[in-house]
């Protein structure tokens, strides 16, 4: 289940509570019954699952509520809250301070999507006047260190590896020093991927933590990974002093389960998704904006951060004065065709527009063009039987032991 299909099953089931008639405890069950079954089978926590239900119980006392309340307001503020919760540590992750030296070191598992968000992580900084540079510590993928000069040249970015050295410590404290004396303000080093059996290489990449003192280790996480998240995750936390997270792929098939996941595993805050393989296909992770789009409730922050990213600096000033002179057009009702087309020109300047547009309010997973929700359906059909029906029994035991906690409560 992508992570669209899991915002349209809980906006669906908070939907059918709104409608009902009388919201009672039966109606309140079978809604929060739903949205159980939902987080389930995107491969969320048993235990965050638990813990969101109870609390929402908790709040919504439909006894004591007193007539007049709004119980439909209560319970959705309630789910809406919850969600949050899942995602938000209450720790504010470290953030680098333009012109102060910052070094960052990215970690996770093989194939995560460290080397291309190193680039993104980069690039969104660049485009906000910073001076970053990256060091490729990664000595164990063969590719890694072409990939990272390639993505780096690209963005115009000041690049630092080694093909001859093997050692990733002394590439990385090399880059670091380096890059200090050229007065880079956000230095970035990429390392190897690795799964946690890996002991030894646990051990290199807590050396290289150790020699380059990094302000902030960012665990990358590949969306798509499931249950198996917290595990990896926690691991990685006890190795090194991870203060961020970074999700990737969330365009393709991932459940969103395991970002919660790794959320809860490692304390620390999910500061940026990944949408796609391309450079400025990187988001702002805010959870409330997040949530709200996920139920199909967007908001205008990650709209307004894509203009940001993609209108050069020196431009966004004339390009902003520019949108209010059509917005004062369009108010007087001259509204033409050039401007129509205009508009048009810089939507698409953006990125594809199904993706653009989910960042707007209003727009839901169910508006998705028929052709792509096909496609997402043909992937769910692709794994492997044997798979499909161990998963499904997963979510029936969890559903067992939710709904004989629901009965005990009574
Ligand atoms: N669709 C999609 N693909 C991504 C995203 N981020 C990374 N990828 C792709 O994922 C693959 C692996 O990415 P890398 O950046 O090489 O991963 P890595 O973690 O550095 O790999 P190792 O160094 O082997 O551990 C590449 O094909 C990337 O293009 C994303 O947000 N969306």
């Amino acid at each position: 289940m992508v992570l669209g299909e899991l915002g349209g099953r809980i906006a669906r089931a908070i939907q059918q509570m709104s409608n009902a008639t009388i919201v009672d405890e039966n109606v309140l069950n079978e809604c929060l019954r739903e949205i159980t079954r939902a987080l389930l089978q995107a491969d969320v926590r048993f235990e965050l699952v638990r813990d969101m239900q109870t609390n929402i119980k908790n709040v919504v006392n439909l006894d004591r509520l007193a007539a007049g309340h709004n119980k439909r307001n209560i319970i959705q503020q309630a789910i809406f809250n919850e969600l949050c919760k899942m995602l938000d540590t209450g720790t504010p992750s470290f953030t680098p301070k333009k012109g102060k030296t910052s070094v960052v070191m990215f970690v996770g598992l093989q194939g995560s999507g460290k080397t291309t968000t190193c680039t993104k992580y980069a690039h969104y900084y660049q485009k906000r006047g910073w001076k970053p540079a990256l060091v490729c510590a990664d000595t164990f993928r063969a590719g890694a260190f072409d990939q990272l000069k390639q993505n780096a040249t690209k963005a115009k970015i000041p690049f630092y590896g080694s093909f001859v050295e093997s050692d990733p410590v002394q590439i990385g404290v090399e880059g670091v020093a380096r890059f200090k004396d050229e007065n880079c303000d956000l230095i970035i080093v990429d390392t190897s991927g690795r799964h946690k059996q890996e002991a030894a290489l646990f051990e290199e990449m807590r050396q290289v933590s150790e020699a380059t003192n990094p302000d902030l280790a960012i665990f990358v996480m590949d969306g798509s990974i499931g249950q198996a998240a917290y595990d990896q995750a926690q691991a990685f936390k006890q190795s090194v002093a991870v203060g961020a997270v970074i999700v990737t792929k969330m365009d393709g098939h991932a459940k969103g389960g395991g970002a919660l996941s790794a959320v809860a595993a490692t304390k620390s805050p999910l500061i940026f998704i990944g949408t796609g393989e391309h450079v400025h296909e990187f988001e702002v992770f805010n959870v409330k904006p997040f949530v709200k789009r996920l139920l199909g409730m967007g908001g205008l922050s990650g709209f307004i951060d894509r203009i940001q990213d993609d209108v050069p600096m020196d431009q966004q000033a004339e390009h902003m004065q520019k949108q209010a002179e059509h917005m004062q057009k369009l108010l007087e009702g001259n509204f033409t065709l050039r401007i129509m087309y205009e508009q048009y020109q810089s939507i698409l300047k953006m990125g594809p527009l199904g993706q653009v547009l989910s960042m707007l309010p209003g727009f839901s997973a169910e508006l998705m063009p028929k052709d792509q929700e096909k496609e997402s359906q043909a992937n769910a059909e692709l794994m492997p039987e044997g798979q499909e029906k161990e998963s499904q029994a997963k979510v029936k035991r969890c559903m067992v032991m939710m709904d004989s906690m629901t009965n005990k409560g009574k």
